[in-house]
């Protein structure tokens, strides 16, 4: 059974290797021909086709950093093995269940707090500036190096709508996460997007949980929030694609957070723009930076105390054709050896709540908390 396939894929991880365990797919890639690292969005798009060309290998897969300066890393493997999707999937490797790591918090949750408000002033103060994600990091030290292999098939067991994805990082750390958004998809002509933006987390007893949906539907803080990355969404794919469609907000759940969801889908006019093209030019939507771009990586750059690296960047794979599947790379952590960076970030607005933001932020993390037990 395909879903048997599916399961075996997921378990024979290695470190070093490709994971996207998508909602209806699964792409296991490894060793590596080569590597594409550039900046620029079309040079990058360029290569990667020409090099799936040359080789003939069916997929490139990798990543693209937050940073605009910073090259992507992609990668033309040197064997690719797909299955159709694991769920529902019940993992029959052993979990791994850490001892408890030792905790630091960049910056810690005050800390957190008054980069919000300082945001905040900014944004009241700014009629242009209209909205400024902002992310913080925790840093967890384990007595034994993680054991991806053990991790992810509980991950993505947990996560069945989610993109469950692990993949290799310049500096051979690995890229780990559970994400619940689709930055782009192109399948021939059809190109989809799912932006999400506008979340509150989940409620512990089903009441709360049902009152914690229906306020971020009645939010206009919320839906402001997410009203402004559909609009960029919609604006970076028109001049490629002919009838957008935009369905949407609705609410989506993932195991610890409400988000409002929008689907947008479109035909492509030149299906020479490939999907990797399509993703560089969408990223970063404001769901993972704000709006305008360079007035919101601005007021990141002054008040996160980190560099981002891959995080908010994006995960995925492209073919020679140009079709691919692009998630943005959040609720996720960057792994090496012993150590864990786990980040997370929230949409910050004029009339943002500085304590309801770092809730906000715990909750996300909960994703690969919970995955590690902890
Ligand atoms: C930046 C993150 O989430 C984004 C995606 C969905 C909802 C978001 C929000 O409501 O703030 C964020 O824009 C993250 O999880 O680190």
């Amino acid at each position: 059974m395909d879903g048997d396939r599916a399961a075996a894929l997921v378990e024979a991880f290695e470190p070093g290797s490709f994971l996207l365990v998508a909602p209806g797919a699964t792409t296991a890639a490894t060793g590596t021909r080569s590597v594409v690292a550039e900046t620029d969005p079309d040079e990058l798009a360029a290569q990667v086709t020409k090099q799936l060309v040359d080789t003939g290998a069916p997929i490139a897969v990798g990543a693209l950093p937050f940073a605009p300066d910073t090259p992507a890393h992609l990668v033309i493997p040197r064997s690719v093995q797909r299955a159709g999707g694991v769920h529902p999937y019940r993992p029959s490797v052993e979990p791994w269940v850490p001892r408890r790591p030792e905790a630091s918090h960049l910056p810690d949750g005050a800390g957190y707090r008054r980069a919000v408000a300082a945001a905040v002033s900014a944004l009241r103060a700014d009629d242009d500036l209209r909205k400024v994600v902002l992310a913080r990091s925790t840093r967890l030290v384990f007595d034994e190096p993680v054991q991806l292999a053990r991790l992810l098939p509980g991950l993505a067991a947990t996560n069945p709508l989610g993109y469950t994805f692990a993949t290799p990082l310049p500096d051979g750390s690995t890229l780990l996460g559970a994400s619940p958004e689709l930055l782009l998809e192109r399948s021939g002509a059809r190109v989809t997007s799912n932006p999400l933006a506008g979340s509150l987390p989940r409620g512990g007893d089903p009441s709360h949980d049902r009152a914690n949906a229906a306020e971020l539907l009645g939010s206009a803080k919320n839906q402001a929030e997410h009203a402004v990355v559909v609009e960029s969404v919609v604006e970076v794919l028109r001049p490629f694609c002919r009838d957008l469609a935009v369905t949407g907000p609705s609410l989506v759940a993932t195991p610890t957070m409400w988000h409002l969801s929008t689907r947008i889908t479109g035909e492509l006019l030149d299906q020479d723009v490939s999907s990797l093209r399509l993703a560089a030019a969408l990223h970063p939507t404001p769901a993972v930076c704000g709006t305008p771009t360079q007035a919101a990586r601005a007021a990141i750059a002054e008040l996160e105390p980190f560099d981002r690296g891959f995080y908010s960047g994006a995960v995925g794979w492209c073919t020679a054709d140009g079709d691919g599947q692009w998630v943005l790379a959040i609720r996720c952590a960057q792994v090496r050896e012993r150590e864990m960076r786990l980040f997370a970030g929230a949409g910050i607005m004029p009339d943002s709540d500085p304590v309801a933001e770092l809730a906000e932020t715990e909750a996300k993390l909960r994703t690969l908390l919970q995955a590690l037990g902890l």
